[in-house]
């Protein structure tokens, strides 16, 4: 792997004809952190990621990938620094897996190269890390959705990116692997920015978080910083207690069936804690 790469995004809004999906939202992963984008269904976490890896162009704002605009570098030069994991559509490769996972060393290689013994090592280096070595030469397109992610995630370790972004990686994934990808995202010589719904998740595996809501970043910081019940309450309408985990260290929400206290005051303005 190279060495990780910084990420910021300054003032980005996106839209889609009249809607707006996003608005003036700044962040920053420094090189090596892996940052958590957190928020309700709807919030503008996808479309972001989108702009990061130039499939959605900003109206306005800049995608910068260590200082230079992500949307001016050549598509081949990003690919090599920027691999993404995204939601998945519909089965669209009659491959076998370790064919799709092949697939991520192809920025790298030049038209009509083979594989060379590197780009084996690392295909089945990515293979092993996601625990698919077992069903490698299986066609993709029968795997279940598990088995789909952990296939999509070891296409983008082939590649080697110096930045990795993902949209719910854990989607469909059991407990086992669930820890396991976090994990290996935490052990990556890359700098990680990845979507998730599971605040548990998120709060043990991420450096930082940002909370999107209503295409807006409304909190940031550290996840002991930025989950609190306030703050649950406020972006999620949801009643939770929060507690250090003893064992782990980080925050652990349990969410509780009784309704919110209802908020004190309107959104509050975005908070950027103190190492963020
Ligand atoms: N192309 C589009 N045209 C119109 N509206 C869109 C388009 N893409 C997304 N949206 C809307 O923009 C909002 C943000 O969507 P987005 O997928 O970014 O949210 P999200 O936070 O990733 O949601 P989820 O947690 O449900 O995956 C949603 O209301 C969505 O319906």
């Amino acid at each position: 792997m190279t060495t990780a790469t910084e990420l910021s995004v300054e003032g980005v809004t996106l839209t889609a004809g009249a809607h707006r999906l996003v608005r003036d939202v700044s962040l920053t992963a420094r090189p090596g952190e892996v940052v958590g984008l957190v928020g309700p269904n709807g919030s503008g976490k996808s479309s972001l990621l989108r702009a990061v890896y130039r499939v959605l162009r900003p109206d306005a704002g800049l995608v910068r990938v260590d200082g230079a605009d992500a949307w001016r570098l050549p598509p081949r030069r990003l690919a090599r620094t920027l691999a993404a994991v995204v939601q998945q559509s519909a089965a669209d490769f009659d491959l076998s897996v370790r064919d799709v996972v092949a697939m991520g060393r192809t920025p790298h290689k030049r038209l009509l190269d083979g594989d060379d013994a590197e780009d084996v090592r690392l295909v089945e280096a990515a293979l092993a890390a996601v625990d698919a070595v077992d069903f490698a030469d299986r066609s993709f397109d029968r795997l279940s959705g598990g088995e789909r992610q952990r296939v999509l995630i070891a296409r983008a370790l082939a590649q080697q990116p110096s930045l990795l972004v993902l949209d719910e990686p854990t989607n469909h994934l059991d407990v086992r692997h669930q820890l396991d990808v976090l994990g290996l995202l935490r052990r990556l010589p890359a700098t990680v920015l990845v979507a998730l719904h599971d605040l548990n998740l998120a709060a043990y595996h991420c450096d930082r978080l940002y909370v999107l809501r209503d295409g807006e970043v409304t909190a940031a910081g550290t996840p002991v910083d930025v989950l609190t019940p306030h703050l649950l309450a406020e972006v999620y309408g949801v009643s939770a207690e929060v507690e250090v985990h003893p064992r782990t260290g980080a925050p652990h929400v349990t969410f509780l069936p009784d309704a919110p206290p209802a908020p004190a005051a309107p959104a509050a303005p975005v908070r950027e804690h103190a190492g963020s």
